[in-house]
């Protein structure tokens, strides 16, 4: 549904909108900018809402004013000065204090605005400060009464935190984590301690160099012998007055990495560190000073999903992430392919490669999944708000269990589909723009290394998307046999009419008749049931042929339940989507480009499921797919005329994109020539230049003689 206050703003009076987002320098780009069928700004407000983009302004214009975010052309920074950088600006955004506390309870949203405002200027900093604002802070915050006092400090920055699962043998397989936690009840206190290198804590963002606590999660022994499970406890790891770590912890940095290289990620070993009783994370289960274990969660499934609930929240921000990195990397090459021009009908005359099929076709349907997946993104945060009040109010009901494997399975498939989709558009991105994308100083190169590890971190892509199809598959039973179910945010109720759907077809008769997302959607949700069925078919021939639990599962996994999870996630993005493009409520001066966003991204996703769609019988005949081929084709031919537009709504400004090629003013060559020249020593003699002018080399001097 679309926002009341954001549709009543956007009907509003359009000089209240100028301040707010002041028109764009004249140049190049306004040539597209003019062909555009709607007004951006009017767009910018429906999106996003007055309040929102005056928030968003003041981040912006903080970052641009301060020094310690000023952009140095052509200076290469070593990795330590840019980790030490990072700090600072991390210390920095503590400093301005964005958020009251009153404004995140009136929307808790612009939380997540904030720190994306943030990693749009870099992600270093921002990933810095959600792992110790999110990931340490709001893990304690949410565990108990117990924490309230040093969760204060986290949000002071008296103390450092990280938050330390992965060991270095150990990523995915969390039940297979080594690290112990011991009761000693003479002391009231747990050992904790890593039984050997390969159980060292590892890849831990913070933990390199500067985190003074960590959230640390270790398999619970108490005095009686008894293995208890996975539980997470806070531990002191470095000195908050020298930075120096506590007797009996070995910390270290992991290295240069791929990307995201402002972020010190670690590995700790603790040698029987002790830490007071109070330090257990009481979040499914506790110790009594006798040394008793106990929990208010008998099920021993459900301890384990409690101990692991925080990771959710974590997913729900890279879902968030990734899908920025598709807003900055779009933003960059749509702009640069209005301008750049390469050969035309006549000789004298180029045209802008966004005139080519090919050029529409490889970008525009990235720039229709950014619309849908912000949109997502947005509604998802909500969900994760009402399930978060829940913890934070120690809802035991039967709703919030629901909700908390709602949330997971959602997650659990976001993270995937909104990481992969960055990755390959980034790449894509870089090529749209030719050799000029691959100047490190255009920004696509970071964006799609720093985009890279949100496929990995929070949970392995391909291992997440198995929680995700698990959830689908336990509805089953309920289908089998004819019992009612629905789920809290009712992303599972279209299974309610399993049966039914299974017998829909392809109805569309012409390319026209595709070009509503309603078309895809009836396709998505056949899709959806028919996988169920072909999954939930596999594992029963599995475990008929003699095939264990764990390998019966394990052979589902390609074709059938993997892809099962991402068209249910794919289904349920594109469901929101047309309902709120198709809200009537829209302005009729928006609707329209609205509706074609929402069409393509459907018709798009959707094409790469083409071969199951005929394989299962629901399209056939050459006509199916042709339509559907030639309605992306028409979507795209429609949408390029909007695409600058579409990118101005949510490109940030100049110096938070930082991309000479994708400046709104459209200079393409000047703005790139001005930063070449401003590189300190792009005109400079190399240092070394005598090696050739003086040292010759002597031709032939080390062949061999042999
Ligand atoms: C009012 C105000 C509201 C405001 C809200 C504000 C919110 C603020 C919070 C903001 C938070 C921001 C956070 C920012 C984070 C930013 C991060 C950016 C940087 C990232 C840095 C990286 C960090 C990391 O990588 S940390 C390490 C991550 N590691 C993993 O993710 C490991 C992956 N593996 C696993 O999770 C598991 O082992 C898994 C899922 C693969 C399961 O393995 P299994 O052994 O096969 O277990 P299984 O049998 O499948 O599961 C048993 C049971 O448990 C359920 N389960 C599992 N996980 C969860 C979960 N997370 N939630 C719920 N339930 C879970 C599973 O479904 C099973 O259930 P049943 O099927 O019912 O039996
Ligand atoms: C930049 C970065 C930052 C990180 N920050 C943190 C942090 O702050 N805290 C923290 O605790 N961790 C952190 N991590 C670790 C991260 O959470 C793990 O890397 C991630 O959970 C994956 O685990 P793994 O590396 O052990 O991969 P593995 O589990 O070893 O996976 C290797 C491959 O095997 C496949 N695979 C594994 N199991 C299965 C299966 N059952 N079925 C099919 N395929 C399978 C995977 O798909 C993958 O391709 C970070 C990682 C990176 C890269």
């Amino acid at each position: 549904m679309a926002s009341t206050q954001n549709l009543k703003e956007a009907a509003g009076n359009h000089s209240s909108w100028e301040s707010l987002l002041p028109d764009f320098p004249k140049g190049p780009l306004c040539k597209y900018r003019k062909k555009a069928s709607f007004n951006w700004k009017e767009m910018a407000v429906l999106i996003e809402g007055k309040d929102i983009i005056q928030f968003k302004n003041r981040i912006f214009s903080a970052l641009e004013s301060d020094p310690l975010f000023a952009h140095h052309p052509g200076e290469e920074l070593s990795r330590e000065k840019y980790q030490e950088l990072t700090f600072l600006r991390c210390k920095r955004i503590f400093e301005y204090d964005f958020l009251t506390q009153q404004e995140i309870i009136e929307n808790p949203l612009k939380i997540f605005h904030m720190v994306l405002c943030i990693g749009m200027y870099d992600w270093s900093p921002c990933i810095q400060y959600m792992l110790h604002c999110g990931s340490f802070g709001g893990t304690l915050l949410s565990t108990s009464e117990r924490f309230a006092d040093f969760v204060e400090q986290i949000y002071r920055m008296k103390v450092f935190g990280c938050f330390a699962l992965t060991e270095l043998s150990h990523g995915s397989n969390t039940k297979g984590i080594r690290t112990t936690a011991t009761f000693d009840r003479n002391t009231q206190e747990f050992i904790i301690n890593t039984p050997d290198f390969e159980a060292a804590k590892f890849w831990v963002g913070n933990m390199g160099k500067h985190a003074t606590h960590a959230v640390v999660y270790a398999q619970l022994y108490t005095p009686d012998g008894q293995y208890q499970g996975l539980h997470s406890f806070l531990v002191q790891i470095r000195d908050t007055k020298t930075l120096l770590p506590i007797p009996g912890v070995m910390i270290g940095d992991v290295g240069r990495k791929i990307g995201q290289n402002g972020l010190d990620n670690g590995f700790a070993m603790f040698h029987n560190v002790r830490i007071p009783k109070e330090n257990i994370l009481n979040i499914a289960g506790d110790v009594t000073t006798e040394g008793k274990y106990s929990s208010s969660v008998k099920d021993v499934k459900e301890r384990f999903s409690a101990a692991l609930g925080s990771l959710s929240s974590g997913r729900i921000a890279i879902t968030a992430v990734s899908m920025t990195n598709l807003k900055l990397a779009l933003s960059i090459a749509i702009r640069f392919s209005a301008v750049r021009r390469q050969f035309g009908p006549t000789d004298d005359e180029e045209i802008p490669v966004l005139e080519y099929q090919t050029q529409q076709w490889r970008l525009l349907p990235y720039l229709a999944a950014t619309y849908a997946l912000d949109y997502f993104c947005k509604s998802l945060f909500e969900n994760l708000a009402e399930f978060y009040l829940g913890l934070l109010t120690k809802q035991k009901s039967q709703r919030q269990a629901d909700l908390g494997r709602e949330i997971h399975a959602l997650s659990a498939a976001s993270k995937p589909l909104t990481s992969w989709t960055a990755q390959q558009a980034a790449q894509e991105c870089r090529e749209a723009c030719g050799g000029h994308g691959y100047l490190d100083m255009n920004r696509l190169g970071e964006i799609r290394n720093d985009n890279d590890p949100n496929c990995t971190y929070e949970g392995d892509n391909n291992v997440l998307l198995q929680q995700t199809s698990n959830y689908l598959m336990s509805w089953m039973d309920c289908i089998r046999d004819k019992v009612p179910f629905e789920s809290p945010f009712g992303t599972i109720n279209v299974l309610q009419d399993y049966h039914h759907i299974l017998g829909w077809k392809f109805k569309a008769i012409s390319v026209e008749d595709c070009m509503d997302s309603s078309v895809p959607l009836a396709a998505y949700k056949w899709l959806v049931c028919y996988l169920l069925r072909e999954s939930d078919l596999k594992l029963s021939k599995e475990k008929q042929s003699g095939r264990s639990d764990f390998e019966a599962k394990n052979n589902c996994q390609v074709y059938y339940c993997r892809s099962l999870a991402i068209a249910f996630i794919e289904q349920t993005v594109l469901q929101r989507y047309h309902d709120y493009t198709h809200d009537p409520n829209i302005p009729s001066t928006l609707q329209p480009v609205l509706k074609n966003l929402s069409a393509l991204y459907g018709l798009w996703s959707l094409s790469k499921h083409l071969a199951v769609l005929y394989q299962g019988g629901y399209a056939s005949g050459e006509q199916a797919g042709r339509f559907i081929q030639n309605a992306i084709l028409e979507l795209c031919y429609r949408l390029k005329d909007d695409a600058v537009a579409l990118v101005d709504v949510f490109a940030p400004p100049d110096f938070i994109l930082n991309s000479p090629i994708g400046k709104a003013n459209g200079e393409l060559y000047k703005n790139l020539w001005g930063e070449i020249l401003q590189g300190s020593k792009t005109l400079n003699r190399p240092s070394w230049w005598a090696e050739f002018c003086i040292n010759r080399p002597v031709t032939g001097r080390l062949k061999s003689k042999l």
